[in-house]
């Protein structure tokens, strides 16, 4: 193995202690800290596991976190009239409804309805569109954690070629469109790509969010790549991600380990945009590309 293993772990409880450092003077300014609601609707054990840490981390960073547990049986009106309360709440600055939903339950309807400066998910259209349209948007957690874990890694982006597989809204799309902003030349291939290793083989990053255990294989990589592995599957070997670590390691500059990679992240951005959403909602000044 010769990559270097980034520490994404290590990278998040930087960004949580950053992001509480804020804390006390917005609370200074407005007599109020920062408040984060988040919904779990049912019993899926690793929603309960995930929302937990967040209810956990968003106390520890200061803020105020907010929790309501719905019953599986819950009907989609009694799930958009708690988003109304939310939304109308003004000590609510951040508004998560934690995925996957029921079956019975429409996810799309429920995020519609989240004010999209509340949307610290980044889910809602209008901040898919404002991110598309390079406008102030509430930005995805994982690939913006994503994108901070790159930075870190390799500086200035620009110019590079990397490559994104998977293309949903909460991971592909939002990181194709980060990765663009940063003047990358960006392949999004997906499951249906007919010829993957000819894309990766010019890819100087690569982001695997496709849900398919060890699906990318290191001897499709450049020699050098830096790989991000958003992938979380359990299977019998234990959590594994959508790159096979052990050869993607020998060929990598650089990858993110499951667990302890990108996974971590997602929470920490998820305490830094609820503090953005709340100095925008303020009208409190806060530089936003310092955290
Ligand atoms: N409303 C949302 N729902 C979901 C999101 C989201 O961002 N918003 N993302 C995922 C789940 N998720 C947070 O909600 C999340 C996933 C993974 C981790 C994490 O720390 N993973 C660890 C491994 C933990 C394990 O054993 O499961 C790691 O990779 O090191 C945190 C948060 C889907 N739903
Ligand atoms: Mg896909």
């Amino acid at each position: 193995m010769s990559a270097r293993i980034i520490d994404g772990k290590a990278f998040a409880a930087d960004l949580r202690e950053r992001v509480a450092s804020h804390v006390p003077a917005f609370r200074e300014r407005t007599g109020r800290s920062p408040g984060l609601a988040v919904v779990l609707v049912g019993e899926d054990p690793a929603s309960a596991v995930y929302v937990r840490n967040k209810g956990k981390m968003t106390r520890a960073a200061g803020m105020e976190s907010i929790e309501h547990r719905l019953d599986a049986k819950v009907e989609q009106d009694e799930l958009n009239a708690l988003v109304d309360r939310l939304n109308a709440d003004p000590t609510v600055d951040g508004i998560l409804v934690q995925l996957p939903l029921p079956p019975h339950l429409d996810a799309d309807e429920v995020i519609l309805r989240i004010d999209p400066d509340k949307d610290v998910d980044g889910f809602h259209p209008v901040n898919a569109g404002r991110l598309a349209s390079g406008l102030p948007a509430m930005v995805p957690c994982t690939p913006l954690g994503c994108l901070m874990l790159l930075e870190d890694e390799l500086g200035d982006l620009s110019g590079k070629d990397a490559v994104v597989i998977g293309r949903s809204n909460i991971v592909g799309k939002p990181m194709a469109a980060l990765l663009t902003a940063k003047s990358c030349t960006v392949t999004v291939a997906h499951s249906r790509t007919r010829n993957l290793p000819h894309y990766l083989k010019h890819a100087d990053i690569v982001v695997a969010a496709v849900g398919r255990p060890q699906f990318v294989h290191g001897e499709w990589l450049k020699p050098g790549a830096t790989v991000i592995d958003v992938g979380i599957n359990r299977t019998e070997d234990g959590l594994v991600g959508d790159v096979d670590f052990d050869s993607a390691a020998s060929m990598a500059g650089a990858i993110t380990p499951v667990p302890g990679g990108v996974g971590p992240m997602t929470i920490a951005v998820l305490l830094r945009n609820t503090l953005v959403a709340a100095h925008r909602r303020e009208g409190v000044p806060l530089d936003e590309s310092a955290i």
